[in-house]
């Protein structure tokens, strides 16, 4: 069955009809078609998977979803068009460019946190750049990925973008099969399987991943605004963010007042119970509940702690004096727990940082911005934001990926295009100055070579070639005297030395 889907795509690819730009434009316009016919279909889906309200599931998947649309809609045309480059003096009368094309038939796994987004966003880069697209959504986040099944289907090419669902079995045995590229969005043990499987084809892999993203917390800081976001970003969705703010660094003297803060926010944002807010979501199934739990153990919680397993709740909850080798250390927490572990100053918090593998996402909060840059230029992430938490991922101009342990690869907006095209290099020679050929021609000679040398890297024998120019150079200043006189002499002498120092430039 798998070879069959995977083969009807790879034969519609082969059509070429993906090809033309009105043609992919048109295939996204129905995206976006069925993302606004399908509005209401799909907020149930995410609040029967997540008990994500309307409003979330609006704000956090489908309009980051329809902008990457428009977005790529108004810029196709220039993205996809040939790149001339610089030409040098072999090339001068050659078309030399680049190509944007498509790399075939390509396959995408989405991941549950935040089910229509992370596997619809890559399929409209993978689309825009011309592929035939296999969809994998997560079979975890079970109400979205029948959704998509029934309606992608009535608005896409069915040959060319079908939608496959099934679980771990399913997924291997679409592995087995050849792409001509992956792009995988979960977690880093997958990841690994991902790449061993892409690998028996040589298959080129993005894995967009996770990890312990940090938050340091400068003690010179406006501690009531870096709580308020934090807040916010550590319990969206119920602290299921790739790039949730995993743990918090800080002086233990803010630490009181932090406490202070994220408590009260907490109140703002999701009332007295946040059990019973609508802006609160859930833990997606009891596995992962119980594996959250787990984290909780033997650590010392300063606000939450509830927790309800029938309906898979897990209040808003922060731990402080947390050990660096706890439990809740050792993993990517993807639930809502924030630990907050005491360091002396910034370079303990980096220290603390380099000693783990590389996050997706880093922030840093601090009024002084030289803190901010100090961090980032001592540490590697997928990406950062200062004084907030998640928005580099949303400028679109900025590819979101992780680095290490926490992905390979980027994509959004024009980077979504880079990633899923070939850049094919394109030179078409003119057949005439067949002279300059002869240079590579045998028999060598070191003419030849110095010649070679002069036409393609500017490089001279500067005694050999001073001798050749200096009589040209006199010639020239010459001419400029007799024609211009004294008027311009001094010019064409400025001019004739400046063509002499060019030449000159370097020596070997
Ligand atoms: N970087 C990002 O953009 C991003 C976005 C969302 C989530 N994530 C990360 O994803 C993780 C959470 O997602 P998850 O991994 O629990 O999602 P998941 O369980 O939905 O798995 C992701 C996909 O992998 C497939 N899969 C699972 N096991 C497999 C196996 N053994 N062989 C082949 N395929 C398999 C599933 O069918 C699914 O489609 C977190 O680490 C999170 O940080 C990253
Ligand atoms: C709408 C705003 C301000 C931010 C969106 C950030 C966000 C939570 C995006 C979800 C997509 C994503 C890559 C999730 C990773 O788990």
């Amino acid at each position: 069955m798998m070879k069959k889907i995977v083969d009807t795509a790879r034969q519609a690819f082969a059509t070429a009809r993906s090809r033309s730009l009105d043609f992919r434009i048109k295939q996204l316009q129905a995206m976006k078609t069925m993302i606004i016919e399908n509005d209401s279909e799909i907020r149930k889906a995410l609040k029967a998977d997540l008990h994500k309200s309307e409003c979330a599931a609006y704000s956090y998947e489908m309009m980051g979803l329809l902008a990457e649309i428009e977005l790529i809609i108004d810029n196709l045309h220039k993205w996809a068009a040939p790149q001339h480059v610089k030409k040098n003096l072999t090339t001068m009368g050659d078309d030399v460019y680049i190509n944007y094309e498509p790399l075939g038939v390509v396959l995408v796994i989405g991941a549950w946190n935040y089910p229509l987004v992370v596997v619809l966003q890559p399929v409209v880069g993978a689309i825009a750049a011309g592929n035939a697209v296999v969809i994998k959504p997560s079979e975890v986040a079970e109400h979205t990925a029948k959704l998509l099944e029934k309606i992608v289907p009535r608005y896409l090419d069915k040959e060319l973008y079908p939608v496959v669902n099934g679980g771990v079995p399913e997924t291997t045995k679409l592995l087995a099969e050849r792409f001509d590229h992956i792009f995988y969005t979960g977690n880093t043990s997958v990841g690994k399987i991902i790449m061993q499987a892409a690998a028996k084809f040589l298959t080129p892999v993005t894995l967009e991943l996770g990890g312990k993203s940090p938050c340091y917390i400068d003690k010179d800081c406006d501690i009531d605004i870096a709580s308020r976001r934090i807040t916010w970003g550590k319990f969206v969705n119920c602290g299921q963010t790739c790039i949730a703010p995993d743990y918090v660094l800080c002086d233990k003297s803010i630490q009181g007042k932090l406490i202070e803060k994220i408590k009260e926010t907490l109140k703002e944002f999701y009332g007295e119970n946040p059990k019973e807010s609508q802006d609160y979501e859930r833990i997606i199934n009891q596995r992962h509940f119980k594996r959250v739990l787990g984290l909780l153990q033997g650590e010392k919680v300063a606000i939450g702690g509830e927790h309800d397993e029938s309906s898979c709740y897990i209040a808003p909850t922060v731990l402080i004096d947390v050990k660096p080798n706890a439990k809740v250390m050792q993993e990517e927490i993807f639930g809502p727990l924030l630990p907050i572990i005491t360091v002396k100053d910034v370079d303990e918090a980096i220290q603390f940082i380099n000693q783990k593998e590389k996050p997706l996402a880093l922030y840093a909060f601090a009024n002084d911005k030289k803190i901010i840059k100090k961090i980032i230029s001592q540490t590697s992430s997928g990406g950062v934001t200062g004084n907030d938490v998640f928005m580099h991922f949303t400028v679109a101009e900025l590819p979101f990926g992780g680095v290490g342990n926490s992905g390979i690869g980027a994509y959004h907006g024009k980077h979504s295009f880079d990633t899923f095209s070939h850049k094919r290099s394109c030179l078409i020679k003119s057949l005439s100055m067949e002279g300059v050929n002869k240079l590579r021609y045998p028999p060598y000679t070191q003419k030849k070579v110095d010649w070679a040398k002069f036409l393609l890297m500017g490089k001279v024998n500067k005694k050999k070639l001073g001798l050749v120019l200096l009589p040209f150079v006199a010639v020239v200043a010459a001419v400029i005297l007799k024609k211009y006189r004294w008027q311009l002499a001094g010019r064409g002498l400025q001019l004739a030395f400046a063509v002499q120092r060019l030449c000159f430039k370097q020596d070997q």
